[in-house]
């Protein structure tokens, strides 16, 4: 049991599906897990362990934004064991041949959060990278799948209602959307050595007046949860 997980050892796969939203955690067990067991509902943080294909995948809400994000992260690892972490969540499309919809995989990521020059001090831009070998694995499921994906840098933002991220500069130098997670899980995942990967659905368009509603982001990012369930069948 930790601050946040009420949880044993053992009660999380060495693979855990992470959204922000914990209903799309629910979501996620309800459709595509058998043998499902609810392993923490703190602060309604929803987590839980099942099979998918007969192999152990856990899936836990991680709340919105770096801050919250790490809490679990850390938790995870150090308490439960875990050694694979995929992220999936919606972010705001920037590039202009992104629909919504669409899944990306971040291979990068860039922020506006401390985290990275608390970690290294000043004078240091440190790479915020994510497993190769889980990216490349979920490229090619998609592939295999048909699953459109984009590959690329994603901006994660320390704060939603921002006016005051040069997001056109952003764009212009290539980065495909914003969230508010990747830098943070690709830290970590460095700091804490667990495979880590972002997988991302367009929820809204940030140069478009496009966006799904709350219902349609939490049901209809089946492709990336599929994507992210196939891949995890080979770790
Ligand atoms: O849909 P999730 O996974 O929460 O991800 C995105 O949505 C939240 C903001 O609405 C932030 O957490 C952002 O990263
Ligand atoms: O963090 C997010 C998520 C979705 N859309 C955005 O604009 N930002």
């Amino acid at each position: 049991m930790t601050t946040h997980i009420n949880a044993k050892m053992g009660d999380y796969a060495e693979t855990v599906l992470l959204p922000g939203d914990p209903l799309r955690a629910k979501f996620i067990a309800d459709t595509f897990l058998e043998d499902v067991v609810q392993v923490n509902e703190v602060r309604g943080a929803l987590g839980f362990t099942g099979t998918y294909k007969g192999k152990r995948i856990s899936v836990q809400g991680s709340g919105m934004g770096i801050p919250s994000m790490s809490i679990y992260i850390n938790e995870l690892v150090s308490a439960f064991g875990v050694k694979n972490i995929i992220r999936v969540g919606s972010f705001g499309a920037m590039a202009d041949n992104i629909a919504l919809g669409d899944v990306v995989l971040a291979s990068g990521a860039s922020t506006d959060s401390a985290v990275i020059a608390q970690t290294f001090g000043p004078g240091i831009y440190w790479s915020a990278l994510p497993d190769f070998e889980l990216l490349d694995t979920a490229y090619h499921q998609a592939q295999a799948m048909n699953v459109p994906v984009k590959v690329g840098n994603i901006f994660a933002a320390d704060r939603f209602y921002n006016d005051e991220i040069d997001m056109d500069k952003l764009k212009d130098y290539g980065v495909l959307g914003t969230e508010m997670e990747a830098a943070g899980l690709y830290l970590l995942g460095s700091k804490l050595k667990f495979r880590a990967l972002d997988i991302l659905t367009a929820s809204d368009h940030i140069y478009r007046d496009e966006a799904l509603s709350a219902q349609e982001r939490q049901t209809s990012f089946k492709d990336m949860m599929l994507v992210a369930l196939e891949t995890s069948l080979k770790f």
